[in-house]
């Protein structure tokens, strides 16, 4: 019988990304997120309202938890959705929780599973190629898809847990893959935010702004020295050269995603401090280790930090 028994998943940090997993894997799984009152008040109310490629609707019965003590008691699956900004934080929080449960990231940027595995035996590192914005309280839109969901063993021996995972997500419609090199993969993914995250928040323009004559220039460098400190860390790409990855980007990747605007304008519109140092600051800071320079993603790291400190200029 016990096969018969929806998961229950709780979801931990849910805006933009978490509320739109949310608002999909209800018809599957028993569905918790932890969430701001603002959104929990809203969702409380009326349930977590869909726009968008991943359904439209009102989507009732996702439980709203404000802290630890408010969590379910049984939970097959954690789900890291929070900024990498705030990992740590979350990680304090539902310690007690999480230790020794499969906790998965579908987190932007380097870092979060390393952190993650300080707390729980069994990580799954996750990326979600997709966008995703909030639209108001429990109000979430989600547009241009450019590839699955791709999840992975990051440590831990979590390969059941791991399947089981991939066929809740696969039955709730999300499109999905396993991926047995998660590092590579989660770097894989990180070159598309260096590459546009930081510029479409500092130009406080989409996607397609990255393929500007102009611009072009400014997003090879950062993928060059990101390719340069990957191969210092002996991390193995997806794409054999930067240039491999760049043609990639630009007739796939900017195309699909031309007319959103990816995380990080929300995030300084908003006043929120960025991921900038999961990202682009992780590169330089990396690089100066290995003795590699990266001037473009000091630069545009540094700029970031700027507009973070200064609401006048975003
Ligand atoms: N937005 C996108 O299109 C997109 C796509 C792929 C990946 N990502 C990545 O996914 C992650 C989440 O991005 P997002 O856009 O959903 O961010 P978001 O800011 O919309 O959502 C994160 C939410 O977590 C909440 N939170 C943080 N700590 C919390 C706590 N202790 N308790 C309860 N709630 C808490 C925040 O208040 C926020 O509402 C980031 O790493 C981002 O880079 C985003
Ligand atoms: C795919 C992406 C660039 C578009 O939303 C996303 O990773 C983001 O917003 O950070």
């Amino acid at each position: 019988m016990e096969s018969l028994k929806r998961p229950v998943i709780l979801i931990l940090g849910a805006g933009a990304v978490g509320l739109s997993l949310a608002g999909k894997l209800e018809s599957v799984a028993t569905v918790y997120a932890a969430c701001r009152p603002v959104h929990a008040g809203a969702i409380r109310e009326r349930g977590v309202v869909m726009d968008g490629v991943w359904g439209n609707g009102t989507v009732e019965g996702i439980g709203c938890v404000a802290g630890s003590e408010e969590a379910p008691p049984a939970v097959d699956f954690f789900i890291i959705t929070a900024k990498g900004t705030d990992t740590r934080a979350i990680c304090e929080e539902y310690a007690a929780l999480i230790r020794g449960r499969p906790v998965a990231s579908l987190q932007n940027g380097i870092g979060n599973e390393e952190v993650i595995a300080r707390y729980t035996g069994t990580v799954i590192g996750g990326t979600v190629t997709t966008n995703f914005s909030v639209l108001g309280p429990g109000h979430v839109r989600v547009l241009s898809e450019s590839a699955p969901m791709r999840l992975g063993i990051w440590s831990g021996g979590g390969g059941d847990a791991l399947n089981r995972l991939i066929g809740i997500i696969q039955s709730a419609g999300i499109p999905v893959e396993a991926n047995n090199d998660i590092r590579s993969e989660k770097w894989g993914k990180a070159l598309l935010n260096i590459a546009v995250n930081p510029i479409c928040a500092l130009l406080r323009s989409p996607v397609r702004v990255a393929a500007d004559a102009g611009i072009r220039e400014t997003v090879a460098g950062l993928i060059r020295e990101t390719f340069a400190v990957a191969g210092a860390e002996g991390i193995r790409l997806p794409w054999a050269t930067a240039d491999d990855y760049l043609d990639y980007l630009f007739s796939v990747q900017v195309p699909d995603f031309a007319e959103v605007y990816p995380s990080m304008y929300y995030d300084l519109r908003q006043g929120r401090r960025t991921e900038i140092d999961l990202l682009n600051g992780y590169i330089a800071c990396l690089g100066e280790r290995h003795g590699i320079e990266t001037p473009h993603n000091r630069c545009i790291a540094g700029l970031v930090r700027y507009a973070e400190a200064h609401p006048e200029t975003r």
